[in-house]
């Protein structure tokens, strides 16, 4: 369960939310500047409110008045951005394998094997990242999140900078992502139609309210 109360202010945009997040897949979303990145880079530790606590799992993240806030590291929390942010230095098994070092292997909650299966990414190990299609840098951010042994997995629009063959491409594996990973996931787009093909479990967020 992820719980926020959140309240920043910044010069021409407030967002002030208070959002229970009870269902495994929560999908945000509402037009452009809506407060949607906000939302997610407040959950991630990347913002901080003003005033409000955000709990994880029952675990306080954020508290004003308790004087918490948790770096991003310690969250736990997989993020996948719109461009896939793979570390152009290190070819595709690294950029996977990254996570893992930080991950004790008893915390470790999958295979390196399996991820590859889930993503169909095993042909893809050698290359650099610069030999990737857009869809294929977003698959391998997503099994970098995952092995990454995260509590919550966000997705800020990751499929919004990829054309419709490729988005037709990539939806199947968020689908399965979504439909087989047992781990909260919220996902932020600001197409309807996108979130309908993931989940029917919506949050409306307008001018940094909740709507709906
Ligand atoms: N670093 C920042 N400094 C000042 N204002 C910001 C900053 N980041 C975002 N904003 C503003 O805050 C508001 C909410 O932005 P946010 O990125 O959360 O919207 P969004 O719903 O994710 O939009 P989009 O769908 O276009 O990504 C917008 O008015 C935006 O211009």
């Amino acid at each position: 369960m992820i719980e926020i109360n959140a309240t920043l202010k910044r010069p021409d945009f407030t967002l002030d939310v208070a959002l229970q997040l009870d269902q495994r897949v929560t999908a945000i979303f509402g037009p452009s500047g809506s407060g949607k990145s906000t939302l997610l880079s407040i959950i991630a530790g990347i913002s901080k409110p003003d005033q409000g606590r955000v709990m994880i799992n029952g675990e306080a993240v954020f508290d004003d008045e308790k004087k918490i806030n948790k770096p991003i590291h310690q969250r736990r929390i997989g993020l996948v951005f719109q461009d896939a942010r793979l570390f152009p230095h290190l070819n595709v098994e690294h950029n996977l394998r990254y996570p893992l070092k930080f991950t004790p292997t008893n915390e470790q909650q999958f295979h390196f094997n399996d991820i590859i299966n889930l993503l169909e990414i095993g042909a893809l190990l050698k290359r650099t990242t610069h030999q990737l299609s857009g869809g294929e840098k977003q698959r391998v951010a997503l099994g970098r999140a995952l092995l990454s042994s995260p509590r919550l997995l966000m997705l800020d629009e990751p499929m919004a900078s990829l054309d419709e063959s490729l988005k037709s491409q990539i939806l199947p594996f968020l689908k399965k992502v979504a439909d087989e990973i047992n781990i909260p996931m919220i996902y932020i787009s600001h197409s309807k139609d996108e979130i309908m093909q993931i989940t029917n479990n919506m949050v409306y967020i307008n001018a940094g309210k909740i709507v709906a």
